[in-house]
């Protein structure tokens, strides 16, 4: 560890540390800890190149490397795609002692999970997340999992990985439209906890979401800092962890409408503004702070509005949410700034008007 790394711990039966600062993929040999023989490392082609250099990196006399290069973004979360991973683990002869390194964006960081999770009922998982969606959220919190055609994340374990090394160095490739993407769940984390996120976001977005300031850093450790302290509380969700699925419900019914051509935090996007507005006609959520989220999403360029046209689509999706009890819907809501609640079994009318009020 260097003097300027970051290191938040996710208290639990397996403590884990992640690791934020510039640099500290140096540290994954010391990290896959002792004994590792194999590691496989899963990505996609557009980390190729940086997937090559890690292997050569990582290769030596005690340590073979395998690569499993993989589908990009939500085509990787697929049951074919984790076969694929447990066929090239399975020639290998990879056993309990060996490790998996999740090396990429959200997409990849679950589908590594997942297979590290199944493979031999679980071995050693190392995540390095290289999207600010990875860093944020995905890569951190030991939710693993692949879709199926009913819908997201509907197959997969609680997890937990050895450690999260988030390298920002590694974001100097990230497309731009990628970074305000993630930022979707840095407000998330704004909203239900951390208000501090949503002020350095307003007070300047370019440096908020310039992966070099010290303003960007302070968002993702707030951000990291509040998904460590409800994962360490509540890591299979039975409880305080839903907080997390803020603006889920419906994001993820309309990634599914959109067959995963639209960005997870662009339709988490809409989601917020609809569990805000939702918060509005409950009563719960003033004015000011519904607005702010529409100025907050406006200003990183993410979508605040959907075709009123799909709502019974989306309905019928959010059925199979998993936050869902007895065939009745739940939804994160606010009741005032880092106040999230519940919202238990709504009625369908006035979640028709919510949807009215995003309505495009
Ligand atoms: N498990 C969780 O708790 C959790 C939390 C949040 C999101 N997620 C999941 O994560 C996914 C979204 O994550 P995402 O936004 O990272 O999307 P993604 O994984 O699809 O990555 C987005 C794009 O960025 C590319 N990319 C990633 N890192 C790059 C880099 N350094 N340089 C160049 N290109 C790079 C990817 O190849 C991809 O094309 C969704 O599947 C979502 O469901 C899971
Ligand atoms: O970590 C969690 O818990 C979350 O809900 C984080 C979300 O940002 C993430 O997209 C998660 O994958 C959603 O989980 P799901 O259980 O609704 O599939
Ligand atoms: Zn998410």
């Amino acid at each position: 560890m260097t003097e300027t790394d970051t290191v938040i711990t996710v208290r639990g039966v397996d403590p884990y540390d992640i690791v934020i600062g510039s640099g500290v993929l140096s540290q994954l040999a010391d990290r896959l800890g002792p004994g590792v023989r194999k590691v496989l490392i899963i990505h996609a082609p557009t980390l190729g190149a940086k997937a090559n250099e890690l292997r050569d990196r990582l290769a030596g006399d005690t340590l073979e490397v395998l690569i499993a290069e993989v589908p990009d973004a939500e085509a990787a979360k697929r049951v074919e795609v984790a076969a694929f991973c447990w066929q090239v683990m399975g020639q290998a002869d990879f056993t309990r002692t060996d490790a998996v390194i999740g090396f990429g964006g959200g997409a990849i960081t679950d589908l590594a999970g997942f297979v590290a999770a199944t493979w031999l009922r679980g071995v050693r998982l190392v995540q390095v997340p290289t999207s600010v969606a990875g860093m944020v959220d995905a890569a951190i919190g030991g939710k693993t999992g692949i879709n199926t055609a009913e819908g997201k994340n509907l197959v997969g374990a609680f997890y937990a990985p050895a450690a999260v090394l988030c390298d920002l160095d590694l974001l100097d490739t990230l497309p731009r439209n990628e970074i305000l993407a993630g930022f979707a769940e840095i407000v998330k984390a704004g909203f239900i906890d951390s208000p501090e996120i949503l002020d350095i976001i307003e007070a300047d977005v370019d440096k908020a979401t310039d992966p070099t300031t010290p303003q960007f850093r302070r968002v993702v450790e707030l951000a990291v800092d509040m998904k460590a302290r409800v994962v360490s509380e509540d890591f299979t969700e039975q409880g305080l962890r839903e907080i997390l699925n803020y603006g889920h419900t419906l994001g993820h019914a309309i990634e599914h409408a959109e067959r995963y051509q639209w960005r997870h935090g662009a339709a988490v996007a809409v989601g917020m503004m609809f569990a805000a507005e939702l918060g509005r006609l409950t009563g719960s959520l003033g004015d000011d702070v519904v607005d702010r989220h529409r100025s907050i999403l406006d200003s990183l360029s993410l979508p605040t509005t959907y075709p009123v046209g799909r709502w019974n689509t989306l309905l019928a999706t959010m059925q199979r949410d998993k936050k869902a009890r007895a065939g009745m819907l739940r939804f994160i809501v606010l009741d005032g700034l880092a106040r999230p609640s519940v919202l238990q079994a709504p009625e369908t009318s006035l979640l028709f008007a919510a949807y009215q009020e995003i309505g495009s």
